[in-house]
């Protein structure tokens, strides 16, 4: 089901943990929203469920206007971090639980419970498990419990608010690639929160970038990675490098630099060159940047070299290439660098 999100706006006594937002979630998308703690997404994700009374605009699901709707009316599946499933329940009437509580008009008789939470096991893979109680479980095979609690009710929309944030690193990675198949196996829309972009960018159809309460970029992930639309995402989402200097007559300049704008064009006054260190590479020609190399690192498996340019408060990082390694510049050389990507855009202080 599609969600739309016209001017919904959140405020805690005076203060705006959302400004006023328009956001289109399309039918059985994957949907992450990104950014650092006390961005809003939290909040966001509490308003699209209902657990939020909006300050304003309105939410639709499916073309009907939900705004005024609460959590069990909108249909949606939530799973919470540490989803305290209920300690003294099995998997299996754990599962059972959100069917079992529905008004008795509504609730599907015993046989039918029966063979849905069968299936709904079998489909995150607990079948094996489902008499054990949840402290006989590890970490991620409790997510799996918690989400097949929230599909029980056969919801809507899945909302799921960090929910591998409790656990470690290799579990995260391997739960990550199971809810994508998850996902295209049952084409539930879902958003989900993290802070991670890299379980952002692996996982999502798109991805809605955070900061400050307000969305600084929505869109697929190759393009929030390769054309970040603000400052914010070019410094939050990977490795970034900045140049600072000022835009006169179209072009871009810095102490012994000046390079024509690049992309969207940026107008006249202090302006900031952002670079990723894949695109800064070591050239022959006396024409590029002249930099002053500080040190070379070897970090798992890559080589980057960091060079500070005159006048630049922050040093340069650079990805080597294996043709770099042949003759390896030493930390105190005079480097001549070319910038293959840049985007531009005006100083914000
Ligand atoms: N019930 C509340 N009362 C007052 N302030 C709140 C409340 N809920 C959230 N906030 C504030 O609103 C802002 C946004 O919070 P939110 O939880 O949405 O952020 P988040 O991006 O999800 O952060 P995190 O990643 O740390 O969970 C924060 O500054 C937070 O302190």
């Amino acid at each position: 089901m599609d969600i739309l999100i016209e001017g919904v706006g959140k405020q805690f006594e005076g203060f705006a943990a959302l400004n006023p937002i328009d956001l289109a979630i399309p039918s059985g998308q994957l949907v992450a929203l990104l950014g650092p703690s006390g961005s809003g997404k939290t909040t966001l994700l509490r308003l699209i469920a209902g657990l939020l009374p909006v300050d304003g605009g309105r939410i639709v699901f499916g073309g009907r206007d939900a705004t005024r709707l609460s959590l069990r009316e909108r249909r949606v599946g939530f799973v919470f971090q540490h989803y305290a499933l209920f300690p003294h329940m099995s998997v299996f009437e754990n599962v059972a639980f959100g069917l079992r509580s529905k008004p008795r008009r509504e609730r599907p008789a015993e046989p039918a419970i029966r063979a849905s939470v069968d299936k709904l096991l079998e489909l995150v893979q607990m079948a094996a498990l489902r008499d054990r109680l949840p402290a006989q479980l590890s970490g991620g095979q409790r997510q799996r419990v918690a989400l097949a609690r929230a599909m029980a009710i056969d919801p809507t929309v899945l909302l799921l608010d960090e929910p591998f944030g409790a656990l470690d690193a290799k579990v995260r990675v391997e739960l990550r690639r199971w809810l994508r198949t998850l996902h295209d196996e049952t084409g539930l829309t879902t958003v989900f929160v993290t802070h991670d972009q890299e379980e952002a960018l692996d996982l999502a159809d798109r991805v809605v970038v955070m900061n400050r309460g307000a969305i600084e970029q929505d869109d697929v992930p190759d393009r929030v990675y390769g054309h970040p639309a603000s400052p914010f995402v070019f410094d939050f989402i990977g490795r970034s490098n900045q140049i600072e200097g000022e835009v006169r007559d179209s072009l871009f300049f810095a102490p012994g630099m000046s390079t024509p704008l690049a992309g969207d064009g940026c107008r006249a006054g202090p302006a900031t060159l952002y670079s990723r260190p894949h695109d800064l590479r070591l050239s022959e020609s006396k024409r590029g940047l002249q930099a002053t190399v500080q040190e070379v690192r070897r970090l798992a498996g890559r080589v980057t070299l960091e060079a500070t340019l005159a006048g630049q408060a922050r040093p340069l990082v650079m990805d080597l290439s294996s043709h770099d390694l042949l003759q390896l510049p030493q930390p105190g050389e005079r480097v001549n660098l070319s910038l293959d990507r840049y985007r531009v855009f005006p100083t914000t202080r």
